[in-house]
């Protein structure tokens, strides 16, 4: 299990909870924040974006991974996300999370008194699809 300490989960248990704030959400109500948690100590946010097309809205989660992608990132220790009862990433989130490593923290909080569970992101997805089940993998 990644290891984190106390004031790395804090750090981005803040980030995730103020990033949320920007959430556009305007057709669930339902409001998240995430924050990944860099190789450097760097963090890298995203908060969920709706559409009134509803199979368009993006997750936090994947707006958070997209922006660390185009920033330059390829690797990342752990990721807290803030949500009302502090919710576990939809099953899409966990596929995209799972492509960059199945060894990541996933921290998930509530933002009403802000208690958090620490999750490995290879509990959340088991037999999980990857590349080395793609034909001419090697290794
Ligand atoms: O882990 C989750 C679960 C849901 N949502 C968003 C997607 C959608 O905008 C809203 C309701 O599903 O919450 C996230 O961003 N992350
Ligand atoms: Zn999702």
């Amino acid at each position: 299990m990644v290891e984190l300490t106390a004031k790395e989960i804090e750090r981005l248990n803040q980030a995730a909870t103020l990033v949320r704030d920007q959430a556009y959400a305007p057709h669930s109500h339902f409001y998240v924040g995430a924050a990944l948690l860099m190789d450097d100590g760097e963090i890298v946010v995203g908060c969920n974006v709706e559409n009134a097309s509803y199979s368009m809205c993006l997750c936090a989660e994947r707006v958070a991974v997209s922006t660390a992608i185009s920033s330059g990132y390829r690797s990342w220790r752990a990721i807290a996300i803030a949500s009302l009862g502090g919710v576990t990433p939809c099953g899409a989130c966990r596929q995209f999370l799972s492509e960059f490593g199945f060894d990541l923290a996933v921290v998930t909080t509530d933002v009403i008194d802000g208690a958090y569970r620490i999750h490995r992101l290879d509990q959340l997805l088991p037999e999980a699809f990857d590349a080395s089940h793609l034909p001419g993998h090697t290794s």
